[in-house]
């Protein structure tokens, strides 16, 4: 895949993070922290197991209370609940999925079409069914989604956060356990998704994933952003190579 281009209009700033510091106890999961996704933007979050990226995520969707900082979503403070995230046109998956393994596959993907009801948008099932469609599942829709493989469970939880139509989409770790060929497919359809304009931020430690899609790459540490930067930079920096210590995140 080449790597992508610059959105064609400089986009928006979607999400803005200064100086977020998040602290458990006496341990500071995050400090200090700055980030910037605008929309049409795909930035990466990545760095050592432990580093504060799903952290990050939580404080975005307001599942962690936040010691300092700012958190804006298109210039206005991050709704803390749901119902707001989603009225703001966030979206997020799980690292762990969080699907229900009793229902369909088209049930699960409708909780996220009814958690954004948007008058101006077709039904809910017209938007699952859609939504599956632009995935290639809509012929699962009846499964009950625990029969369906792991990388299709992984493409109804995409689609649960996608059919909401999305301004910030937040995906944890999306090619985490999947093959080559699923992480191609995968690549592209984030690709789709930030042509129209939305913005994506994706937490992974698919160091090559990351480096061929994102627009930046923010790298954290200890609960601290070292790098961020061009993927080419951020590859070359010495201290997101001591950071991993041995794991590959340079170009083969
Ligand atoms: N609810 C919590 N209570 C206490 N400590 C927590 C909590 N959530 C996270 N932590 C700690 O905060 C730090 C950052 O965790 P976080 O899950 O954000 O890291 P991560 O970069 O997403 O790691 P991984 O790549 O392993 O998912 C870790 O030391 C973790 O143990």
């Amino acid at each position: 895949m080449p790597p992508r281009e610059a959105p064609a209009r400089a986009g928006a700033m979607r999400l803005q993070v200064r100086g977020l510091t998040v602290r458990f106890g006496g341990l500071a999961a995050l400090t200090d922290v700055d980030l910037d996704v605008a929309d049409g933007q795909v930035v990466g979050l990545i760095g050592p197991n432990g580093a504060g990226k799903t952290t990050v995520f939580n404080a975005v969707s307001g599942l962690v209370r936040t010691a300092a900082g700012t958190i804006t979503v298109a210039g206005r403070p991050a709704p803390r609940a749901p119902s707001g995230l989603a009225r703001a046109g966030v979206a997020r998956t799980l690292q762990g999925l969080g699907l229900f393994p009793g229902l369909s596959v088209r049930e699960n993907v409708e909780v996220g079409a009814l958690a954004a009801p948007d008058p101006g948008a077709p039904d809910p099932a017209a938007r699952t069914l859609r939504a599956l469609d632009d995935l290639g599942i809509a012929d699962r829709a009846a499964l009950p989604v625990g029969a369906l493989p792991y990388p299709e469970q992984k493409k109804v939880a995409l689609a649960r956060a996608l059919v909401a139509d999305p301004r910030l989409l937040l995906l944890d770790e999306p090619a985490g356990g999947l093959g080559a060929a699923d992480i191609a497919e995968l690549d592209a359809v984030v690709r789709r998704v930030a042509a129209t304009g939305c913005a994506v931020l994706l937490v992974e430690h698919h160091v090559d994933f990351v480096m061929g899609l994102c627009d930046r790459v923010v790298v954290l540490d200890f609960g601290r952003v070292i790098a961020d930067g061009l993927p080419d930079d951020v590859r070359r920096d010495p201290a997101v190579t001591a950071a991993y210590l041995g794991i590959e995140v340079t170009a083969p």
